[in-house]
């Protein structure tokens, strides 16, 4: 049988991954496609996020960052979605893997030429880096993973360009043409492209790859002997930082960390208003990324919420199911942000 090509779609926290993965399910083009998604935390709100009608399979990997700690349950996914695909239990012809705003993807592209059987079923198609315009020159700056996201992509696109002016955007292509000159540039308007310029590019060269790191295929075993435990609350040093072949191993920038909300009463909209637009003001340049399942009084829809740094917003989400339990949950990820302050503000906000 053919192998089946990969996407991996990455890209730093809020970047616009799942808005695009939303329009790549969402478009008519005749593929099939399986998704794997990874999130931070054990809370998936992608999952409430993304678009399903019902033809794509969704297999949901939380609670860890695939390029860490995860890196085993995604050979699992991969063989148990080739294996229900020969037993014709599953059709599809491409699978999506969209990864956490932090992971590397350098380890996760390994995993298809290091695990045999994932690579007797499964090719790389691409790796796909989406870069958010309005954030992407302060994420470089400070976040080793946003730097490596370009630096092994084989394809950007350049998200909310809307919000930036044509001399930012030029400035910031300049800073990652040098990053990565390899790889083809474009811009995407809420995740709107071509499907052609994302889905069988067969992009992925592995002789770039082992230009950049001659490593990339022998690392593996450097994978167990440095393991340690990445989850959500992410904040270890890079006390390996000094070997040579580190780079690939989940080290995630410092302090990092997500925490969640969850409550079974519904939140007040101006007090939530309020208290969000406060907190933003104050601790947004050091939220990475929110988002929400939120339960307001009166409604019947669900809101989600969502942000990157002080640009937040919220969309009415589904209507709440006869038999489904209302209630809120909300995880933010930032740096060095004070959990608890966060925590008796929510439950102020409730009614
Ligand atoms: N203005 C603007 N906003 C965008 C664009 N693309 C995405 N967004 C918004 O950016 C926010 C984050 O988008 P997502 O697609 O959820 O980002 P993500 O990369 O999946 O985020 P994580 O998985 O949490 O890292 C959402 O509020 C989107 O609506 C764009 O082109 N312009």
């Amino acid at each position: 049988m053919a192998l089946i090509p990969t996407t991996i779609l990455t890209g730093f926290l809020g970047a616009g991954k799942t808005t695009l993965l939303n329009r790549i399910l969402q478009e008519p083009h005749g593929f099939k496609i399986a998704v794997i998604e990874n999130e931070f935390g054990q809370e998936n709100i992608d999952n409430e996020i993304l678009v399903q009608d019902g033809t794509e399979q969704i297999v949901e990997m939380n609670n860890g960052c695939i390029c860490c700690t995860v890196r085993g349950d995604l050979i699992v996914a991969l063989t148990a979605l080739a294996q229900r695909r020969r037993d014709g239990e599953l059709q599809f012809d491409h699978v999506v893997i969209e990864t956490t705003g932090l992971a590397n993807p350098g380890p996760v592209a390994q995993t298809f030429f290091i695990d045999e059987e994932v690579a007797a079923d499964y090719l790389v198609d691409a790796i796909i880096t989406v870069v958010d315009a309005k954030h992407a020159m302060h994420q470089l700056d400070t976040y080793e993973e946003a730097q490596r996201q370009v630096g092994f992509a084989d394809k950007l696109l350049l998200s909310k360009t809307d919000l930036v002016s044509a001399d930012e955007l030029k400035v910031l292509t300049e800073r990652i043409k040098r990053i990565n000159p390899r790889a083809a540039i474009s811009t995407i308007a809420f995740g709107q492209v071509a499907i052609a310029d994302v889905l069988d590019l067969r992009g992925f060269n592995l002789n770039d790859k082992l230009e950049i790191d001659p490593d990339f295929i022998a690392a593996e075993e450097h994978a167990h002997n440095h393991d340690h435990t990445c989850d959500a609350a992410c904040d270890h040093d890079g006390e390996h930082e000094h070997h040579h072949h580190d780079h690939h191993h989940g080290h995630h920038s410092d302090n990092i960390a997500a925490f969640v909300f969850k409550s079974d009463r519904p939140f007040n909209t101006e007090k939530l208003d309020e208290f969000l637009g406060g907190i933003v003001q104050v601790f947004g340049p050091r939220m990475l990324r929110y988002k929400g399942v939120l339960w307001m009084d009166g409604a019947d829809r669900k809101v989600v919420f969502q942000g990157v740094h002080q640009i937040m917003g919220t969309d009415i989400g589904g209507k709440w199911g006869e038999d489904e339990i209302r209630s809120n949950k909300m995880v933010f990820i930032g740096q060095n942000l004070p959990k608890e302050t966060f925590i008796y503000g929510l439950e102020q906000c409730l009614v």
